[in-house]
């Protein structure tokens, strides 16, 4: 009885890999682009074997629909990975944490009590505020003509915007230099999308760690921010503060107040794995998303053109757009939409783990598989969109495909169980930050640079970045 089972279980199709590690050579320094190319030999359901782990990736709408839909019940579980553990204090966060009655609580709190609309309402002044700021400096630029930073000026727009909301301090308050900052968020984010060999290759994996320098550079990072949130807490801790309640000041409450998510008590290691995720989540996925539509809209002029147009018309003479105005720019979001399905922050989903097995088109995914959606892949599959390397948002005019984790299609956010919880905030941080810099200014590139010289080279990590700095001229529109 157990061989005739056993004949009925269909592996997926895989690709020859070496004794002991497997395919781990194959995932490349990109790994979504390296397993796009094998997957279109191997097909849309692709398992490799990383050393002794099994890793299943999923590179078409119908397989992602039928992991994250149909079968979301069986794989909403994360792999414990050394990266991941480190970095959340042992899976006390919510993005690394296994399926269990903790991660259910501590996603319940979130949600209700961090990214609901109404509190991303409380967030609006905050928004204006540092909109407000930025738009100035960028003045400053635009009366003397000189290129800036694209990239340096969204991360600073966005690390801002979560600072004040989630730690009630402003950037400069925290006391790191700002590139520090970005390289210790940047730096945090490589090490959580590093396949590290500890995890794959038993007894010796750990030597190769130390050997290639990936275990040194996770305990930096790690011992980096863990000063980064005993800072924070102890700044909240000292302060009688006034006025609104943030992240930091609500946690530490639900601490005092002894609140049990799980079997566990809300201890100081939850409250900093939790701010992990909102300094990590918060900060680069949306200031990559308004770098790539910059990008992107810089190599296309006509779409420039287009959505400035939209904008300007709609807004009429106001000096900053608040987030309740962008409701009526349907060709922003258009444009917003084809970025997410060209350039997903993060590419290959966070991965997923099998707690029991199932059948996807037909082969067998056994329990403590690991899974890849190649969400990256994904948007540009020919079979699902008409010529995918073309930039063009009205390809979203006549459906009603959105990025909420519906539309398979299209799914920055991921789907099911573990889509991820603040998709209105992070929505309204790219919106409200693409629209204020597209309406006050036009944009140039700087002297002797020309449209095919804007490369499009990303940098590796769980989140994948634009690696090159894009640099562009702001022009002044209006004096308002
Ligand atoms: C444009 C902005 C954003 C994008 C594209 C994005 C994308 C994602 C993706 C792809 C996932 C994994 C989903 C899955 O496994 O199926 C995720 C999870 C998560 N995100 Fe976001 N995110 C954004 C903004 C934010 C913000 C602003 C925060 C918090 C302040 C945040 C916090 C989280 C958390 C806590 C999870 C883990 C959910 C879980 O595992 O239960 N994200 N996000």
């Amino acid at each position: 009885y157990k061989r005739s089972k056993r004949q009925q279980l269909r592996k997926p199709p895989s690709p020859p890999g070496y004794p002991i590690i497997g395919n781990l050579h194959q995932l490349g320094v990109l790994p979504h682009q390296s397993l796009w190319t094998q997957s279109k030999k191997y097909g849309p359901v692709m398992l490799l074997n990383l050393g002794k782990v099994p890793m299943v990736i999923l590179s078409s709408v119908e397989t992602a629909k039928q992991a994250l839909r149909d079968h979301d019940i069986h794989c909403c579980s994360r792999p414990t990975a050394a990266g991941f553990r480190e970095l959340s204090y042992n899976n006390l966060d919510i993005a690394f944490s296994p399926f269990s009655d903790y991660w259910k609580d501590v996603r319940k709190l979130a949600i209700k009590e961090l990214f609901s609309t109404k509190q991303v309402h409380s967030v609006k002044p905050i928004m204006d505020e540092e909109v407000k700021k930025l738009m100035d400096s960028v003045v400053e630029s635009a009366s003397q003509k000189i290129p800036i930073s694209i990239n340096k000026t969204f991360l600073d727009l966005t690390k801002r915007v979560v600072c004040k909301a989630a730690f009630g301090v402003s950037f400069e308050g925290i006391g790191i230099k700002s590139d520090g900052f970005n390289k210790l968020v940047r730096e945090a984010f490589e090490m959580l999308g590093s396949f590290s060999a500890a995890d794959f290759i038993p007894y010796v994996g750990w030597i190769i760690d130390q050997f290639t320098g990936l275990q040194g550079r996770r305990e930096r990072s790690v011992r980096d921010l863990d000063a980064f949130y005993e800072y924070v807490i102890d700044l909240h801790k000292e302060e009688k503060k006034q006025g609104r309640e943030d992240f930091v000041d609500l946690l530490l409450r639900l601490e005092k107040e002894g609140t049990v998510l799980g079997n566990d008590n809300l201890t100081k290691n939850h409250i900093k794995a939790i701010l992990m995720n909102i300094l990590l989540g918060g900060v680069e996925t949306s200031a990559i998303t308004l770098t790539w539509a910059m990008t992107e809209l810089s190599r296309n002029h006509r779409v420039m053109k287009k959505v400035q147009s939209e904008i300007r018309n709609q807004m009429g003479n106001k000096s900053i757009i608040s987030f309740d105005d962008t409701d009526k720019l349907t060709y922003l979001k258009m444009v917003i939409k084809e970025t997410w399905r060209l350039h997903p922050p993060i590419p290959l989903l966070s991965p997923r783990e099998a707690l029991s097995e199932f059948e996807i088109n037909g082969y067998t995914i056994k329990a403590k598989t690991r899974l890849h959606v190649n969400v990256w892949a994904i948007g540009r599959d020919p079979d699902t969109w008409k010529d995918p390397e073309e930039f063009f948002p009205e390809r979203f005019m006549d459906n009603s495909i959105d990025a909420k984790g519906l539309n398979f299609e299209l799914l920055p956010f991921g789907s099911g169980r573990r889509i991820c919880p603040a998709i209105f905030m992070g929505t309204t941080m790219v919106e409200c930050g693409l629209a204020n810099m597209l309406y006050n200014f036009d944009w140039k590139l700087p002297e002797g640079i020309m449209v095919e010289d804007i490369d499009m080279e990303e940098s590796p990590g769980l989140s994948v970045s634009k690696k090159n700095e894009l640099l562009l001229v702001p022009m002044k529109y209006l004096d308002h």
